[in-house]
């Protein structure tokens, strides 16, 4: 049986840094689900029709990582559509072996429920915006704006809002070097049997 390890919470709170640690500590496949949401706001068009006919080359996108596609990511996952075309992807990604580690916004809520393990990565606003605007070498108050938007539209929408599952692990980032955090991470996924 594979492990799957869900991870959610708001933008830029570190959840694709430590998918990706954990993914290479326990050898599993790793998935930014965030990035099919910017490919399918970055195609432009009929975002339903681009949900449904998503290729590899759309997701190989250079420019995907911007604010501007986070914006636009977050208009189209508020699409019932638009999220319902790329449920089934995902689901068979998480029965990669040995396990997989999928990270976005309702992976623990609606993606996998039955994940082996939930962790819900936070960090204060004012935090995440820093490390997006040094990331993104963009101004840290401009973050701050469009972080607080794009978490409020995540958070609001009718169809898998944002938010912890029930049973997830919640893991507070601000005051948390990286390493501490996938130390963490890691002793989590440990202890849930990985
Ligand atoms: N604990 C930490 N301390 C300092 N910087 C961090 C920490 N965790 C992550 N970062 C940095 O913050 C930025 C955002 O992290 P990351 O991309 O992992 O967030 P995310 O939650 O996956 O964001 P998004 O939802 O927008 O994809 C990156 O530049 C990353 O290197
Ligand atoms: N499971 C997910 C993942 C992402 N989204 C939406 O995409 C936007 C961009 O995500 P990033 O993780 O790359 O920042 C995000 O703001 C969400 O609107 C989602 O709905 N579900």
């Amino acid at each position: 049986m594979p492990f799957t390890i869900a991870i959610d919470g708001p933008a830029a709170s570190g959840k694709g840094t430590i998918a990706r640690a954990l993914a290479h500590h326990f050898g599993f496949a790793h998935l930014d689900t965030g990035l099919l949401y910017r490919a399918v706001g970055a195609k432009g068009g009929d975002p339903v029709a681009a949900a449904r006919s998503l290729t590899p080359d759309d997701l190989a996108r250079d420019d995907l990582r911007s604010a501007r596609a986070g914006q636009a990511a977050s208009r189209v996952a508020a699409i019932p559509e638009v999220r319902a075309a790329l449920v089934e992807f995902q689901r068979r990604f998480a029965r990669s072996e040995p396990g997989a580690v999928l990270d976005g916004r309702d992976i623990g809520t609606v993606i996998c429920p039955d994940a082996e393990l939930k962790l819900y990565v936070t960090a204060n606003d004012e935090i995440r915006a820093r490390r997006r605007a040094k990331e993104l070498g963009a101004d840290e108050a401009q973050m701050l704006r469009e972080l607080r938007e794009r978490d409020a539209r995540d958070v609001a929408r009718a169809v898998a809002p944002m938010r912890p599952a029930p049973d997830a692990v919640l893991l507070d980032t601000s005051e948390m070097s990286i390493d501490d955090a996938v130390t963490r991470a890691i002793t989590c996924a440990k202890e849930a049997g990985a």
